[in-house]
């Protein structure tokens, strides 16, 4: 049916190829006259290209010329003319979609060709890269054809003085982390003056490893956090409780969803073990969230799985990359919920002054681009999601690495025999070995097989970042083998040493397949880059924790008919289907947890936009009663239809309260109550002088400059007060939806509970500027004997 349809309307990927090969054809056409300029006559086409857009050309018009220009810089600079196929993958992401380029293609220089393009335009092009040490590594490598051509390259690195992050901001093109560039985001949006804000409006975006940064980090929000006082004891009490708990009877655990519950057994427990009588009493509130995470702590996180202890402190181990997520913590208590299952000193919980996803913060650019060795399997997310289409770009030189089919064992212990054995044969002829492992707990098992066989080894991972850039240039050379986490998976270059491809190229082992297969092609892909030769194979059990997952009832069916060898090798093809179903299962489950997080985060980035840009608009305002003035006014009517409800009898109404609360909003109230009343239209016509009267002078008061800025700031920080109160009640909401079952569409819930949240919340902020408002005007108000 797609073939037919394919056959009629032409194979959208082969139509967009043959596009770009005409396109690289005519660069090339150009290189001749290019190679012919000096290093000023190319210089100036920077000069050129800019005036032309100045007037009126547009991008696509100056594609071809700016890349020939790129791409002679690049010879000139560097030594590396980009080949034909980095033009298509540059060309990809200049038109805003995703270039799928093979691991090791060289896709560092590609991101050279759009980014000169688009930071042409002059409102900044940021370049996403994993990690910062590749920022700064492609800064400085890639930054230097950019300088050439007279653009100016800026890094953005955690912890840097606010004026060095406007200039890198204020750069062509800046590189950095997602995280860094999202968080920097959320610090300008609680910023108090304009000079402390660094970033500019988001315009272009190039991610590297996009499907890294866009799909794999979605589970975890950034969070700025401030401080909450808790007693740090309740933490170790319910740590000890937990650890009195027992799985599947006293709470369940589905290794599926990742959810933890108490069962009925398991609640009466932890009332007898506090003396109380119902746990889900509002009043135990507290106690029941701490203990919720004292039992998450306990049974969905490992230690060197999910977190590490280092200098008696936790830190957070990235899944996907194995390294330490650098100023990430756990949110709600549960990052202190670890520290007292591990009986470390409590930190202080932080509790979230702003928070958004990765995800959310890129949808924000004008133009997203990203590049990635992994992207096809995704193709549908991106296009759904971010409205990207996913090219997939011929590689320079044909591949001729050889992937083995998997090697499959009964066990854990056996499967490391083996794959240890395997190391020690290849480690005698001098081949360079890469072995993978999907955890830290993991790769020091591995170790000590290795030590049983005197391999030498390097080991890396999370906890000796500090060597690794060092480490992994080593890998590629002759008789090195090197033990990694997954974080050798992304983005790291290894080159073959002298005589290794005449061995076989570097040989890369997995030990466990991961959650998702673009993770396990990541690792893969550190062998046979650019052409070599190179091996690679996964060694897998069936104790493998993906299996017993999302493979127990096939496995359980297969295994009357399996026929291990001495070694406890499984040779039977079954087992290889059922293997791949079960990653394939698991893909799909990672899409579903996404989708529903990026919908939950979609109800509170809503949200956030509104306050956002509200609070950008009372930050620059030259007048702040402009924004004052109407919120003053919905206070009053607020007032009156809790007070004076229209469809509820004047006779029922508390129209004394009301008058009674009228002046915490207005500094002169010389209106009575009037005798007949009728609609709330009577109180209003009485009260309008009076409000005329408030309103009037606070726009007299606030012409003084002092008075003015000292308004800003309690708006400022009204707005932030209340915002920070109603984050921590969105995710008190989201905890407790999950609670209540499924009786109605969670997500319905949420969206309606979170709307009328909000609602609520900017009702309560608007009464507070109000009230703010009132007390800044007072001095300034006639008193009432003036009046008289
Ligand atoms: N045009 C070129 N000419 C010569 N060498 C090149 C060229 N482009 C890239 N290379 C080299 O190819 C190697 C791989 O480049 P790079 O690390 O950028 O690959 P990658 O596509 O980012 O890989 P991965 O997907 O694993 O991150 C590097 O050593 C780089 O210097």
């Amino acid at each position: 049916m797609i073939g037919a349809l394919r056959k009629v309307i032409g194979d959208p990927q082969q139509k967009k190829l043959k596009q770009y090969n005409k396109k690289v054809e005519e660069i090339n056409s150009l290189e001749s006259t290019l190679e012919q300029l000096s290093d000023e006559e190319l210089q100036q086409k920077t000069e050129e290209f800019r005036s032309r857009i100045a007037n009126g050309e547009k991008l696509t018009s100056l594609q071809v010329e700016a890349f020939a220009v790129v791409r002679e810089a690049s010879r000139r600079v560097l030594g590396l003319r980009p080949f034909d196929v980095q033009l298509i993958g540059g060309l990809a992401l200049s038109d805003n979609d995703i270039a799928e380029m093979a691991t090791g293609e060289g896709k560092t220089l590609v991101a050279a060709l759009p980014s000169y393009l688009h930071a042409l335009e002059g409102k900044g092009v940021h370049v996403i890269t994993v990690n910062e040490y590749l920022a700064a590594r492609d800064r400085n490598f890639i930054g230097q054809v950019h300088e050439f051509l007279g653009l100016t390259v800026g890094l953005n690195i955690s912890q840097t003085a606010t004026g060095k992050k406007q200039a890198a901001y204020q750069s062509d093109i800046t590189y950095g982390t997602a995280s860094e560039f999202g968080f920097d985001y959320l610090r300008d949006h609680m910023a108090a003056r304009i000079q402390d804000q660094v970033q500019r409006t988001p315009h272009f975006a190039l991610i590297d490893e996009i499907d890294s940064v866009l799909l794999d980090e979605a589970k975890t929000p950034l969070i700025i956090a401030g401080k909450t006082d808790v007693h740090p004891n309740l933490y170790h009490v319910c740590a000890r409780m937990a650890k009195t708990l027992t799985q599947d009877w006293d709470y369940t655990y589905d290794p599926v969803t990742k959810t933890v519950n108490f069962t009925d057994e398991g609640i009466s427990r932890v009332e007898r073990a506090f003396g109380i009588d119902n746990l889900y009493d509002l009043e135990h509130q507290t106690l029941y969230h701490f203990m919720l995470q004292a039992l998450r702590a306990r049974a969905m996180f490992t230690r060197d799985v999910e977190y590490i202890v280092k200098n008696d402190e936790i830190h957070l181990v990235d899944m996907y990359t194995g390294r330490v997520m650098q100023g990430r913590t756990f949110s709600e208590g549960l990052h202190q919920a670890i520290e007292a299952k591990e009986g470390l000193h409590i930190t202080q919980e932080n509790k979230p002054q702003a928070t958004m996803t990765v995800q959310n913060y890129f949808r924000m650019y004008d133009k997203l681009a990203g590049m990635t060795g992994t992207a096809k399997s995704e193709e549908e997310e991106f296009r759904i999601l971010y409205g990207m289409d996913v090219l997939q770009i011929p590689t320079n030189k044909p591949r001729i690495r050889t992937d083995h089919e998997d090697i499959v064992f009964e066990t854990a212990h056996q499967k490391y025999e083996a794959a240890a054995d395997e190391v020690a044969k290849r480690h005698q002829t001098g081949q360079p070995v890469l072995l993978g492992t999907t955890s830290i707990i993991q790769s020091e098992t591995l170790a000590r097989y290795l030590d049983e066989r005197q391999v030498p080894y390097e080991l890396l991972n999370a906890k000796s970042v500090e060597n690794e850039a060092r480490l992994i240039s080593l890998a590629g050379q002759k008789d090195q083998v090197t033990l990694a986490t997954n974080m050798a998976g992304r983005g790291t270059d290894i080159m073959l040493g002298e005589g290794v491809a005449e061995l076989g190229g570097l040989c890369v082992i997995g030990t466990e397949k991961h959650e998702n297969r673009r993770i396990d092609d990541q690792l893969r892909g550190r062998s046979g880059r650019q052409g070599d030769p190179g091996e690679t194979m996964f060694f897998i059990a069936l104790e493998d924790e993906m299996f017993l997952r999302f493979a127990d009832e096939e496995l359980e069916k297969l295994q009357p008919k399996l026929q291990p060898n001495e070694n406890g090798e499984v040779t039977n093809h079954e087992v290889l289907d059922v293997i791949n179903k079960a990653q394939m299962a698991c893909e799909s489950a990672g899409y579903s947890v996404r989708e529903y997080t990026l919908k939950m985060d979609d109800v509170v980035n809503e949200q956030r936009n509104a306050v956002y840009e509200m609070r950008e608009n009372a930050l620059k305002s030259e007048d702040i009663t402009e924004l004052v003035v109407p919120m003053i006014e919905n206070s009053l009517q607020h007032l009156l239809d809790e007070y004076c409800p229209d469809h509820e009898l004047p006779e029922e109404w508390q129209t004394d309260e009301l008058f009674q609360q009228l002046p915490n909003l207005l500094t002169v109230i010389t209106a009575e109550k009037p005798a007949e009343i009728e609609s709330q239209k009577d109180i209003k016509n009485v009260l309008a002088p009076d409000i005329q009267e408030h309103l009037s002078t606070l726009k007299q008061a606030a012409s003084n400059r002092t008075v003015h800025e000292k308004l800003k700031r309690q708006v400022l920080m009204a707005v932030d007060t209340h915002w920070i109160e109603h984050i921590e009640a969105m995710s008190r909401l989201k905890e407790g939806i999950g609670l209540r079952g499924y009786q109605e569409d969670p997500m319905r819930v949420y969206t309606r509970e979170g709307y009328e949240l909000f609602l609520m919340m900017y009702k309560q902020l608007e009464y507070t500027i109000s009230l703010h408002a009132k007390q800044i005007t007072q001095p300034f108000a006639a008193t009432q004997e003036d009046q008289s």
